[in-house]
């Protein structure tokens, strides 16, 4: 039955972007019959275009989807239903609506719900009023093609899917899953697992944009549980790609290659399409690519097919419009023949069988018949001529009665046989389509050139070759992508050697600039060495130049201390010259020379023998009166000698006291002043310890010097005190020389007076004359004695007063030590000097140690850099090493991968079947129908349930609507 394809037009209204470039007016105009599409646009008025474009219907923009369901698809459901294929194609350039028209925005939402799930619950619907003898298996699947591949939307991972043709099936999707379902939300569940696996990529022109084909198949088996016989219709929804020009897609590289080949099956889709409307063509190129062979039942076979083209209404896509509203006219021409396909029940397979038996019987009679006749011939005899053999002879026939069976201009075959000839003779009713499987008429278009008796093994060897070239493309695709992986790894071992040999130079630089530092930081080291060989010789320079001065310095204190012993010297002689002075010696000495002139006198007054007289006498007493008064002066000045002895001790013992009071507040001051000292700059404690160490040096020296004073001056005293002794004892002795002179002179006076004998007076003036020289002798010598210790303690105390001035004077310059400022000065000049000097000599010593110290981390550090320049290049041998080995793993792993890769597939190829998320499908679910097989509810249930209900009508060609 022939039937042409059904052509629907669709606008949808405009979006967001011709709203904006064209402030959305239409450019499109649909007349009142709702069938001729006019365009107002520029392009469009020109040549054929202009008259306009007449489908079997055009849809406004506004046109709800269920109208379009109503028109376009329900008839096709329908038919599908009683064993017809079917399909509905949407067509239009991206976002024209085609998934909106299809699937709709919203499946739970009645209104907006697309084509697809009205196909679904009209399915199941039709099932449910269907009557309960007929049974049906509904089963769904889902493929993409994408890049001239078939992909299993419902087992993503068989992505290279081979088609296939045979007598039986026709042109199907070799190990395409399908999944049994039996209810409408079954069959989304398994749309969305699907849509899930898309591939989408975005595009300028709509962000929602699929660039492949998506292709939902709905089997529907149905049988009849009665008679057995079974029909199965298949309904092909297929949303084709955008179908726009490449250049407004703003596709490139990638994209731009998919957009290709997209447009390849699209190109190829509108090829066939030519090839079918043409009516020239003999060949049409179904295989020219994988959309147009899955659909080849579609397009001109054996199908109901309608294809909704969907369109923009705005000037903004009039050209993409227009191409698409070419194609739906090109398309409106195509013809199918669309017929039921059944599958024979057990009887009609007995009656074909039989019927066959019976046509073997026949010939075998004609053949039986034929042979005598040759054999007639063959011995030279002849046969009349009606005689000959022939079929209706061989089936016992009148002349004529065979042309009568088969009907005028029959072919040859074989009439059935008589009754007799049928054995059994039970009547078996003609089946056309038996009829037609004995025949061997087939809707498919058949190959050209291809012999009917070879197409099956034609076909047989295209389905092997067209499961190996899958299996081939397969394999170049893991290979290529085997290959990209490996150049992904090779660019990636690139780069890695690449930054390996950029770290190589870097590391090579790095050594370079070490050993140049390293022949720096030698050359620095050697430098260093001679500059602390110099500041060695510098240093010892200064050592000396510091001995020097230190020497110098002591000569000063030498010199000033000489120089003061000089002064002290004097001072002493000046003290003693002062002290002395006020010893009036010469009073005695005068008074002694008189009483020595007296005393020679009255010697030559003894001697002569010569009287005295009165004058000598006089003089005697007169000077007798005045060495009274010598002696009692004497007497006086040794009181006054022993108070000053006294006082002279007072003094000492007070200068010892003052002196070691001194001494603890020099101590006291010394160790205020250190103490300061030490908190204004500890730096100078060493030098202050060592004035501190050098002035109690000092200090002990002078406090031996004055402890051995102290203990002289204590001999002294008791020498003095013996001296004294002496002195009162001489003194008593005086005092009895003196009485005895007293006496002398008395007796004298009296023998003058009473006339003693002048010899007499002689022996005793001698007497008195021995006895005054022996006492002047003693006298002299004891003088001698006392001036010279007299001396002596003078220069004591002239040394211990000096020792006073100076520890007086050492006090008030360690006081002004500390307030001094010339002395400050000075302190703080040395002080400097000597800091400098220290800091100096510190400076190079550190210096020298610090040189040393960089020497020895110079070499260090060359020793570490050596060490690590070493590390690094076994470091590098070890990267390399690695690497190679690394490489050799990798080698191997990669080629573990692949072995796994393989086996995975024949796992997924042996386990695809079982989806997790599609557990329910698997199995066939047989439904029935609950409607009533005489009074069907509806035209569509009428449909659905005219075949099986007169089991006849079957046989009949319960045919699809034209
Ligand atoms: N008839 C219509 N009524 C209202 N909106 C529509 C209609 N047709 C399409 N649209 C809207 O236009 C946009 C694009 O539609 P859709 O995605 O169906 O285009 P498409 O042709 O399937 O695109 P693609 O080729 O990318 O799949 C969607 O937002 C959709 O809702």
């Amino acid at each position: 039955m022939s039937n042409n394809i059904k052509v629907v037009c669709r606008f949808r209204p405009p979006n967001a972007l011709e709203l904006k470039e064209t402030g959305g007016e239409s450019i499109v105009s649909i007349d009142a019959e709702g069938t001729t599409v006019k365009m107002k646009g520029q392009e469009s008025m020109k040549g054929p275009d202009s008259q306009g474009f007449t489908f079997d219907r055009a849809f406004q923009m506004d046109t709800k989807q269920e109208e379009v369901f109503e028109y376009g698809v329900r008839g096709i459901v329908d038919d599908v239903m009683n064993g017809y294929n079917g399909t509905v194609f949407a067509y239009g350039q991206t976002g024209s609506g085609k998934s909106h028209t299809m699937m709709g925005p919203d499946i739970d939402n009645n209104e907006l719900k697309g084509i697809i799930p009205r196909i679904t619950e009209q399915i199941f619907a039709s099932i449910m009023a269907s009557p309960p003898n007929i049974e049906y298996l509904v089963k769904v699947s889902y493929m993409e093609i994408y890049m001239e591949r078939i992909r299993d939307l419902l087992a993503p991972q068989n992505d290279n899917l081979p088609v296939h043709e045979d007598k039986a099936r026709g042109v199907y999707v070799k190990d395409l899953t399908d999944f049994y379902v039996s209810s409408s939300l079954e069959v989304y569940e398994i749309m969305r697992q699907g849509g899930n696996a898309r591939a989408v990529s975005a595009t300028n022109m709509n962000a929602e944009s699929s660039r492949s084909h998506s292709v939902f198949v709905i089997t529907v088996q149905a049988r009849h549980t009665e008679t057995g016989t079974q029909k199965t219709g298949t309904l092909y929804l297929v949303d084709l790609a955008g179908s726009e020009k490449i250049g407004k897609t703003g596709a490139t590289g990638q994209t731009l290659e998919e957009a290709k080949k997209i447009n390849k099956s699209l190109s190829a889709l509108g090829m066939v399409i030519n090839a079918l409307t043409d009516g020239k063509s003999s060949h049409i190129p179904y295989r020219d690519s994988k959309l147009t062979r899955i659909l080849q039942e579609s397009l001109g076979g054996n199908s109901r097919t309608t294809l909704i083209i969907n369109c923009s209404p705005s000037s903004y896509n009039e050209s993409e419009t227009l191409s698409t509203l070419r194609f739906g006219m090109r398309a409106k021409s195509i013809k199918n023949k669309a017929r039921v396909n059944a599958e024979l029940s057990p009887a009609e397979l007995k009656a074909l069988l039989k019927k066959a038996q019976r046509d073997h019987a026949n010939a075998g009679a004609y053949i039986g018949l034929l042979e005598q006749e040759v054999g007639i011939w063959r011995t030279g005899g002849s046969v009349d001529k009606e005689q000959w053999a022939t079929m209706e002879r061989a089936l016992g026939l009148a002349p004529g009665e065979l042309e009568k069976l088969v009907g005028p201009g029959g072919t040859a075959a074989p009439p059935p046989l008589p009754p007799k000839a049928q054995g059994s003779g039970s009547s078996t009713p003609r089946v056309p389509a038996l009829e037609r499987v004995g025949e061997g008429e087939v809707s498919r278009p058949m190959t050209p050139s291809v012999e009917r008796d070879e197409r099956e093994e034609w076909l047989r060897r295209e389905n092997d070759l067209g499961d190996q070239l899958a299996k081939a493309e397969s394999q170049v695709i893991d290979q290529e992508k085997l290959i990209r992986e490996l150049r992904d790894e090779v660019a990636a071992l690139k780069d890695s050697e690449s930054s390996a040999s950029n770290e190589n130079k870097s590391m090579t630089g790095e050594l370079s600039d070490l050993r140049l530092q390293l022949e720096r930081l030698v050359y620095e080291s050697k430098e260093a060495a001679i500059t602390t060989d110099a500041m060695r010789e510098q240093n010892s320079d200064l050592a000396g130049e510091l001995e020097e001065m230190r020497k110098t310095m002591n000569d000063l204190k030498l010199s000033q201390k000489s120089v003061s012993q000089e002064g002290k010297d004097k001072k002493k002689a000046e003290k003693m010259a002062a002290m002395m002075a006020g010893l009036d010696t010469g009073g005695m000495s005068e008074k002694e020379a008189e009483i020595r002139a007296s005393l020679a006198r009255l010697d030559d007054a003894v001697s002569a023998d010569r009287a005295l007289s009165q004058e000598d006498l006089a003089l005697l007493r007169r000077q007798l009166e005045e060495s009274q008064i010598l002696v009692r002066e004497q007497q006086d000045k040794s009181k006054q000698v022993n108070e000053e002895n006294e006082i002279l001790t007072r003094r000492k013992d007070e200068l010892e006291q003052r002196l070691a009071t001194l001494e603890s507040e020099y101590e006291e001051l010394l160790d205020k002043t250190i103490q300061d000292d030490e908190r204004a700059d500890t730096d100078l404690s060493a030098n202050v310890q060592d004035i501190k160490n050098k002035l109690e040096a000092q200090y002990a020296m002078k406090l031996e010097a004055a402890l051995n004073d102290a203990s002289d001056l204590k001999q002294q005293l008791e020498l003095k005190a013996q001296e004294n002794k002496s002195v009162t004892a001489t003194l008593d002795t005086l005092r009895g020389n003196h009485a005895e002179l007293e006496r002398a002179f008395k007796i004298t006076a009296a023998g003058i007076e009473g006339g003693k004998s002048l010899a007499e007076s002689a022996k005793d003036m001698e007497r008195v004359r021995k006895t005054m020289a022996a006492q002047l002798a003693e006298f002299d010598t004891m003088k001698k004695s006392l001036m010279r210790d007299l001396q002596n303690r003078c220069e004591k105390v002239v040394e211990l007063e000096i020792s006073l001035d100076e520890t007086q004077e050492q006090y008030k310059n360690v006081l002004k030590n500390s307030n001094s400022k010339a002395q400050q000065r000075k302190m703080d000049f040395l002080t400097r000097n000597l800091d400098q000097l220290t800091l100096v000599q510190k400076q190079l010593v550190e210096q020298n140690s610090s040189l040393k110290k960089d020497v020895a981390i110079a070499e260090r550090k060359l020793i570490a850099r050596n060490e690590r320049i070493q590390n690094l290049e076994a470091l590098l041998q070890d990267a390399q090493e690695k690497l190679n080995v690394q490489n050799l793993k990798f080698e191997e792993r990669l080629q573990s991968v692949r072995e796994r890769l393989d086996q995975a597939r024949e796992q997924n190829k042996n386990t695809s079947n079982v989806n997790s998320n599609l557990n329910f499908g698997r199995i066939a679910k047989p439904l029935r129908g609950g409607g009533e097989a005489a009074e069907p509810t509806s035209v569509d249930a009428k449909r659905s349930s005219t075949f099986f209900s007169r089991p006849g009508s079957f046989f009949a060609g319960g045919g699809a609507r034209s």
